[in-house]
């Protein structure tokens, strides 16, 4: 039995099992992680995925390679810092693995209590965002959301998603846009497949397609997750969330990010500062692994792949933390930052 579980991680003294995300919807398979390589080949596939859950399950591999090599701390900051460059942009993985190491002197035990603690605080931070994300929703209003952020993505409910379930479970009926967020469709994937388990009623639509849904005032609200909130607002998320921002702006659709306190990096200033991840060119060209093995653009078609994107704080209208909802005035001053 695992001491630990949430939908898509299951934590066990010396290992972990995760829920394979690029194998969903079609089917539910549990791996086992055993070591830091493959932890970073999962997260890397993004069989492991979602900033939260990319930073909790670190946090697991960091401190049982400790246990497993025990007294040995060098060996444990390379091992710390390997994890680390996996995925440049979720500031998330950064947060855990800083208080990892924080814990280093005090042995291995200390790191598995601090993994621990983690987790079971992101699953409380889940509740707290998604009760006042769930407050800015009204019944029957229609929100548009991107990517995935729901309980496969974190410890808990989720994060724009678990929003929508505390509404749901409040009452509310609400219906939902999904865009299906190419290249790796974690929305016609993942999300799709939560709304359904939510029994939240949902139509899947193609990114392109947000523009003109809005344009015809079928959009009440956004609602969207973010990788990296900066000191001034801005923030990085799925790439297209940009678009969104720029649509949902111009159509004067409220637009929401929705993130613990674990997603605000205080030591980014802007939007500039934030390190995009660059993917590989066989995602945009066509699909591979699980997905399928199809290619649809020429052979050597030259690709841009930057993963996430970043929106300006100038279009967010509410920043919606574990803390509260922030509007612009208190981002400027620095009350989202611990
Ligand atoms: C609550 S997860 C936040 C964030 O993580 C996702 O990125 P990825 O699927 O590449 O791990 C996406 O940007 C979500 O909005």
């Amino acid at each position: 039995m695992p001491h630990l579980q949430s939908r898509s991680l299951r934590v066990y003294a010396d290992s972990l099992e995760y829920l394979d995300q690029t194998r969903l919807p079609q089917t539910e398979t549990w791996v086992r992680c055993s070591s830091p390589d493959e932890w970073q080949t999962a997260v890397k596939s993004l069989a492991i995925r979602g900033a939260p859950l990319i930073g909790l399950s670190a946090a697991f591999v960091l401190a049982q390679y400790a246990a497993q090599h025990p007294g040995r701390e060098n060996e444990w900051q390379r091992v710390s810092d390997r994890l680390r460059a996996t995925r440049p942009t979720a500031v998330n993985l950064m947060y855990c693995l800083d208080a990892m190491e924080a814990c280093f002197s005090q042995g291995p035990a200390a790191l598995s209590e601090r993994a621990t603690a983690l987790f079971e605080e992101d699953r409380e931070l889940c509740l707290r965002m998604a009760k006042y994300g769930a407050d800015l929703l009204a019944e029957g209003e229609r929100v548009l959301t991107h990517c995935n952020t729901g309980a496969l993505a974190t410890a808990g409910v989720g994060t724009a998603i678990g929003a929508l379930a505390v509404a749901k479970k409040r009452g509310l009926t609400l219906h939902v846009y999904v865009n299906e967020t190419r290249p790796l469709l974690q929305g016609g994937r993942l999300t799709a497949w939560e709304m359904a388990d939510l029994d939240i009623p949902y139509q899947l639509i193609a990114d392109s397609m947000a523009a003109s849904l809005m344009a015809a005032g079928k959009v009440d609200k956004v609602m969207v997750g973010a990788d990296r909130i900066c000191a001034n607002g801005d923030f990085a998320n799925k790439v297209g969330t940009y678009m969104l921002a720029v649509v949902a702006n111009y159509h004067q659709v409220p637009f929401y990010v929705v993130a613990p306190y674990t997603t605000v990096d205080p030591a980014c200033a802007t939007g500039d500062d934030i390190p995009i991840e660059q993917r590989d060119a066989a995602e945009i060209r066509g699909a591979t692994g699980a997905f399928g093995d199809i290619v649809w653009a020429p052979e050597n078609a030259p690709v841009w792949n930057p993963s996430f994107d970043v929106t300006p704080a100038s279009l967010v209208t509410g920043w919606v933390l574990d803390t509260g909802v922030f509007d612009k005035a208190a981002i400027a001053r620095g009350e989202h930052c611990r």
